[in-house]
């Protein structure tokens, strides 16, 4: 099923996602230097039995020698993966390793995947107890009911790590934030709703479980499973669980449980929701449905139905997304800083009143890009934040770990709350935020980027997932034959794709006018002009954007940096009063770093070093960083001394008269610039913390670093980003994988690199 109507990308690109590169979204990476033999003897054999002795005589240390307290493992034996149904162990492993990823992603929780090949209870508890001493946490999933309330139940009671079934409860947790603000926006009291609950496993039981324990009254609610209504007395497929939530009705079906209901909760499956059916709710309805990847109804046909509902589904390509993705990383990160033994109510009511007090706050305009285009203020189609809201990470942990402090289950209690909340924020990484964040902003107001090398296979998936992603028009530049690639590649409708070649282009003879009027001074005749249009993509592409056909640009795969440079200065020039030059970002899970100019200049002079030096701050406060400039030499401060030192010290010496308002020193070795040891030893010196843009002295030196960088480096590079042209235009590496080319498109049509 080649799927693009409903989703953003075909089953192809899923596939090709998850094998590109190293199959799946999992690796493991030294948290430790292992490049020495005594590296090796201190991470191995014979140092590491200094720390094994140290746990065989205190388990607490475990927590200090080894990843256990930071480590989670997802746990599945693939009985309900997703709304898919019972498609076993193996099967669930793309789904437990992408939980694991988001624990990292929204959290910075390591996480390991497990799957289980047993639908025994037994087997499974028996398996999953033994892996107490290894982790600091149980994230079991899909898992399915009954079978899952009686292995989270003995699992709990027999471990002493938080054991939590996100199915259940984190389901539970997002779903009770939800309702929370959908009542109180619909003028609701949770006591007066009535609410009928479609599906009747894992996490409609805790769902409804939750509701109840917060205020919606018991004979409230209907619950419905494949056979209809869960009556009193009705005795075919029960069992205790169901008995429990068992309804006095004479209703017998969903259709007929929902006259005159106020809220539905859909955790069954795809299309269980007929829009006939919603016809006879109550006013103003509340419709969550929540089964993935595809819920009970569709939210236009819901919206089709009832224009009066708050609509929210488990998706994140609609408003509302009530996902246990907002919940698990960060309950369980809470869990962990403070060493909780268990996840108990207290911290589950935490959570979820922490989550629907957040929706109400208003978005900070740095956080509004997170939304794209859709609601940022409370209201029908903003009831929950977005899993990408850098704001969850404060609150919710905090939230979290106070309620198991009171509650009596935190072995390491936290002393200073406002500290944990700093170092919450400074767990996430801020360029990947403001990526992200830039990635919304795209999307929000979608520009069309010019992909002048349409030819390359590379340059068309990016286009493609640009597209797909929402985040703008791909214009392409490129020869007939490229919308035959984009059918290979999977794209439904090629001639959708906007696509100019100059062989065919009606704007030739005015492109070769303008570039013949700019040229004709500088040796040109109008023949060299007309054929320069022709053949030269990047001169086409960027008479392109010169006229307004595209509003970015990005190339570069194709010639090196200076070749492509060249093409386009025919035509584009610098912004007024700037000259252009390069950007790399060094992006680690704990440091980041901007290091220009990588790519233009060669030597620059010391106004050029000064112009380099504010715009990078600049660019590195949008994407989030208070900067602090080093001016990189080989010497610190005048040792050992040298004749090229002259420029760096006149650029300080122009900040200092121009009173710039960032931290900047210089000159220094990169060692002084980031470590503060070697920092210390300059006591005048004026950066506080590291340095964390590097203005490098000359070309030679930048150019290399940056690819020694990013060949050798384990972090990852972004960039070069251009800056300083009149328009905005990317020249990427000849390397470049598509989701590189992609943020740069996205960098360039955001202005985040102008
Ligand atoms: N948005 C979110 O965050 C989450 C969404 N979900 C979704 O909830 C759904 C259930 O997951 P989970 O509880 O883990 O699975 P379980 O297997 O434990 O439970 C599935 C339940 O759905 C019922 N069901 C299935 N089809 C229908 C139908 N057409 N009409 C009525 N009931 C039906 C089953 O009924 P019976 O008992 O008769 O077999 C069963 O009670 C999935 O679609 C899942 O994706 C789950 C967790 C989180
Ligand atoms: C979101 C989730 O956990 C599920 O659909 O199973
Ligand atoms: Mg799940």
């Amino acid at each position: 099923m080649n799927d693009r109507t409903k989703n953003e990308f075909s089953d192809r690109e899923a596939l090709l996602y998850h094998s590109h590169g190293r199959p799946g979204k999992i690796e493991i990476i030294a948290s430790k230097p292992m490049a020495t033999q005594r590296d090796l003897a201190l991470a191995y054999s014979p140092g590491v039995a200094v720390p094994v002795r140290a746990i065989a005589d205190d388990p607490a240390t475990a927590y200090d020698y080894t990843a256990k307290g930071n480590l989670v493992a997802v746990i599945s034996n693939g009985t309900a993966i997703l709304g898919l149904g019972n498609l076993g162990a193996l099967a669930s492993k793309p789904v437990m390793e992408g939980k694991a990823v988001l624990f990292k992603r929204f959290a910075d929780v390591d996480s390991i995947d497990i799957e289980v090949a047993t639908e025994d209870p037994e087997a499974f508890i028996n398996a999953v107890q033994l892996l107490e001493p290894s982790f600091g946490g149980i994230n079991l999933e899909d898992i399915a009911a009954p079978n899952c309330f009686i292995i989270e139940q003995t699992l709990k009671e027999r471990m002493n790590i938080p054991v939590f079934h996100d199915d259940q409860h984190g389901t539970a947790i997002i779903t009770a934030a939800g309702l929370i603000n959908a009542a109180w926006l619909t003028g609701r009291e949770l006591e007066d709703m009535k609410v009928v609950v479609n599906g009747a496993g894992a996490a409609a039981i805790a769902c409804t479980e939750l509701i109840k324990a917060l205020g919606v009254r018991h004979d409230n609610v209907i619950m419905c499973d494949r056979k209809g209504v869960i009556w009193q007395g009705r005795t075919e497929g029960m069992d205790q669980w169901k008995s429990a939530h068992a309804a006095k009705t004479e209703a017998r079906t969903l259709e007929e449980a929902l006259k005159g209901a106020d809220v539905f909760l859909g955790l069954s499956a795809a299309g269980a929701l007929k829009p006939d059916m919603v016809m006879d709710m109550a006013k103003a309805p509340i419709i969550f449905a929540m089964a993935n990847p595809d819920p009970e109804i569709s939210p236009p046909d819901a919206k089709a139905a009832r224009p009066d509902a708050i609509i929210a589904t488990g998706r994140s390509d609609f408003p509302n997304q009530v996902n246990n993705v907002l919940c698990f990383p960060f309950i369980f990160r809470g869990a962990l800083d403070v060493r909780a033994t268990t996840i108990n109510d207290a911290m589950k009511i935490a959570a979820a009143r922490a989550i629907a007090q957040l929706a109400r706050e208003p978005v900070p305009e740095e956080v509004a890009a997170a939304y794209g285009g859709r609601a940022a203020s409370f209201g029908h189609e903003y009831i929950i934040p977005a899993p990408f809201d850098p704001r969850l990470m404060e609150v919710v942990p905090a939230a979290v770990a106070r309620a198991a402090m009171f509650s009596g289950v935190a072995q390491r209690p936290i002393e200073d709350m406002d500290a944990y909340r700093q170092s919450l924020r400074a767990r996430l990484n801020p360029t990947t935020s403001v990526l992200t964040l830039a990635y919304e902003a795209a999307r929000k107001n979608p520009r069309r980027v010019l992909f002048a090398e349409a030819e390359e296979e590379v340059v068309l998936r990016a286009a493609i997932q640009f597209r797909e992603g929402g985040y703008g028009i791909p214009v392409l530049v490129g020869r007939d034959g490229v919308r035959d690639k984009l059918k290979e590649l999977g794209v439904a409708d090629p001639d959708s794709f906007e696509l100019h070649n100059a062989k065919h282009s009606p704007l030739v003879q005015d492109m070769t006018d303008r570039l013949y009027e700019r040229l004709q001074r500088r040796g040109y005749l109008r023949r060299d002009c007309e054929r320069m249009v022709n053949r030269d993509r990047n001169i086409f592409g960027a008479l392109l954007l010169e006229m307004g056909h595209a509003d970015a640009m990005l190339t570069g795969v194709t010639r090196t940096y200076a070749q492509t440079m060249r093409e386009l200065r025919y035509v584009l020039d610098p912004a007024e009063g700037r000259t252009p030059f390069g950007i790399h970002v060094l992006v680690g899970q704990h440091h980041t770093v901007f290091m220009a100019d990588t790519t233009v200049n060669e030597r620059p002079s010391a106004e050029l070093l000064a112009q380099i030096a504010r715009e990078t701050a600049a660019v590195a406060r949008r994407m989030g960083h208070e900067p602090r400039v080093a001016f990189l030499s080989y010497s610190t401060f005048g040792n050992p001394p040298g004749n090229w030192l002259d420029n760096i010290r006149d650029a300080v010496a122009i900040l200092d008269a121009e009173g710039a308002e960032f931290e900047y020193e210089g000159e220094m070795a990169p060692d002084v610039a980031l470590n503060m040891k070697m920092l210390a030893k300059y006591p005048f010196a004026r950066l506080s913390a590291p340095a964390n843009v590097l203005v490098m002295p000359g070309l030679q030196s930048a150019n290399l670093s940056a690819k020694l960088l990013r060949e050798l480096g384990g972090d990852s590079v972004i960039g070069p980003m251009l800056v300083g042209m009149e328009k905005p235009v990317q020249i990427a590496p000849m390397a470049a994988s598509a989701s590189e080319l992609v943020t740069l498109a996205v960098l360039a049509a955001g202005g985040i690199a102008n």
